[in-house]
């Protein structure tokens, strides 16, 4: 990697229901979440803060795909490197039928209903009209 290190996540899909089944569902997507470290802007060699070796063992290191490219060169580069994402997710899938069968009804849910479900709702504080007379 040229200038820092950037692990690309591929869209999570959480089963959300209850607050009770929520941490089943972070492990179920730490279990089914395939990931890339993608190395980008390989063409800038001069300004290069972490060497490839180091890339690639970080990325033993977290189980991770690995990957160093230059989005301005070759877009075969980027392409390649999804496409190797795909690959290795529906190789987790065929491997790991059971953590899939799991997810009856899958739902993409936003950031912000995911800390809801994990903090609950901030709670209202009702303002009181100011007693102003004497
Ligand atoms: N030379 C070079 N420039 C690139 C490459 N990929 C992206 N850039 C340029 O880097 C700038 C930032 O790209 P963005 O796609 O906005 O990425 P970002 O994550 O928001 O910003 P960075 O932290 O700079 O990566 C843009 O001017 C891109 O054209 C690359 O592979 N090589």
């Amino acid at each position: 990697m040229v200038r820092k290190i950037k692990a690309e996540v591929p869209a999570p899909v959480i089963l959300l229901g209850t607050k009770t089944n929520l941490v089943y569902n972070i492990f179920y997507f730490v279990q089914t979440a395939v990931l890339l470290i993608a190395g980008n802007k390989g063409d800038l060699e001069d300004f290069r803060q972490v060497c490839v070796t180091a890339g690639a063992k970080t990325a033993t290191q977290f189980a991770c795909l690995f990957s160093e490219l230059s989005a301005a060169e070759s877009a075969q580069q980027v392409i390649e490197a999804f496409e190797s994402l795909i690959r290795e997710a529906q190789l987790h899938q065929y491997y790991h039928p059971k953590i899939f069968a799991r997810c009856k009804r899958p739902n993409i849910i936003t950031m912000t209903k995911l800390i809801i479900a994990l903090f609950g709702k901030s709670p209202k504080v009702k303002r009181r009209r100011p007693f102003l007379s004497l």
